[in-house]
């Protein structure tokens, strides 16, 4: 990269996250954000308006957006925002675009990096408590901050610069980000946090911060952290923090947010609980721990996908 030219960012699924990650870093001088998503109307909107940003933060800005990734320019970094059963499908899309860039998934969930590094060179493990969702085309609406984390994917590392720039970048455009030498310990933390909360939300309809204040569900929510940290403890993962922390703050900051897994389900759209109660059952497999309540919400959200196929 010669010293004026811009860095060039993909993002690959420009919806609630792919949009604030988009907007935030398009308006960093020297920056260049190029979005790819499926929704032409979103995409045309974006192109001719720019990316409007409302709620915690009132803003546009600009950024390009094509409706196929084979259609972006060669980029330095990339991030990848699609859901879990898309990640596949979007990093080979942009196979030729991100040949040779650094790449991380802002994904909830595990085995997202592991789906990049097969196409992709160099890979970062990336956590998000961002939150928000999109709410028309060309417009999202950004409902809670929250810190970032990236660090190296260990199988295939991006370069520990590569991730301080993004993370610069990203500091830059307002989002919070940490770059990290090991973000194994924040990423399992948002899943225990996502996995004790999400399903809840998706299976009653209610909000992140009306699950974690209901009695009843709240010792739902305190069973299922209780399972996924014992499921950790026994893998050597450590937590960043510790999970009750991580609810206060969520019934603080993001009160009427309504999960990423309640938006599937209210659009009926395939929901991401395989990469994360999913994901906490099949590492408890592995380590020899029980983890009926995960199980069962595995179960039930499944349950709840196929009646749509029924009905
Ligand atoms: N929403 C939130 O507040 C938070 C979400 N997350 C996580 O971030 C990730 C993204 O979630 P979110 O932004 O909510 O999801 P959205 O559904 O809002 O956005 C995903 C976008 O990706 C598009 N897409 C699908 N396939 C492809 C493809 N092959 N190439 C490019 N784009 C594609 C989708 O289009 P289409 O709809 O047509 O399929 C959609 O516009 C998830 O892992 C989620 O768990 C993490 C923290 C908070
Ligand atoms: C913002 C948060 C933490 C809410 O549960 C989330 O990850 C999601 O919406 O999927």
């Amino acid at each position: 990269m010669r010293r004026d030219d811009p860095v060039r960012v993909a993002v690959l699924g420009c919806g609630a996250i792919g949009s604030l990650y988009a907007a935030h870093l398009a308006r960093v001088p020297g920056v260049e954000v190029w979005a790819a998503d499926p929704w032409r109307e979103h995409v045309a909107a974006i192109e001719r308006d720019g990316l409007r940003v409302t709620g915690q933060a009132d803003f546009t800005a600009p950024v390009h957006a094509r409706t196929h990734a084979s259609d972006l320019p060669r980029c330095h970094l990339g991030i990848v925002a699609t859901k879990s059963l898309h990640t596949a499908d979007a990093v080979t899309a942009a196979r030729e675009a991100l040949a040779d860039a650094a790449v991380v998934s802002v994904q909830n969930g595990v085995g997202n990096e592991e789906l990049i590094a097969g196409v992709l060179p160099r890979v970062m493990r990336g956590t998000i408590v961002t939150a928000g969702a999109v709410t028309g085309p060309g417009v999202v609406r950004y409902d809670a901050p929250g810190d970032s984390w990236l660090g190296p994917f260990e199988p295939r590392p991006a370069e520990p610069g590569e991730i301080e720039l993004l993370a610069r970048l990203l500091n830059e455009g307002g989002l919070r980000t940490h770059a990290v030498a090991d973000a194994r310990g924040p990423q399992w933390t948002k899943v225990v946090f996502n996995a004790a909360t999400s399903p809840l939300s998706a299976l009653t309809g209610l909000t992140v911060g009306q699950v974690c204040t209901d009695p009843a569900l709240r010792a739902q929510v305190e069973v299922l952290i209780r399972e996924a940290a014992a499921v950790c403890a026994a893998a050597g993962i450590v937590l960043t923090r510790d999970p009750a922390e991580a609810v206060e703050e969520a019934i603080r900051e993001a009160f009427a947010h309504k999960p990423s897994m309640l938006q599937d389900v209210l659009a009926r759209r395939p929901t991401e609980i395989g990469v994360l109660n999913g994901g906490i059952a099949d590492e408890g497999r592995r380590v020899g721990v029980l983890t009926p309540a995960h199980d069962s919400m595995v179960a039930l959200v499944r349950g709840l996908e196929s009646s749509w196929e029924q009905a």
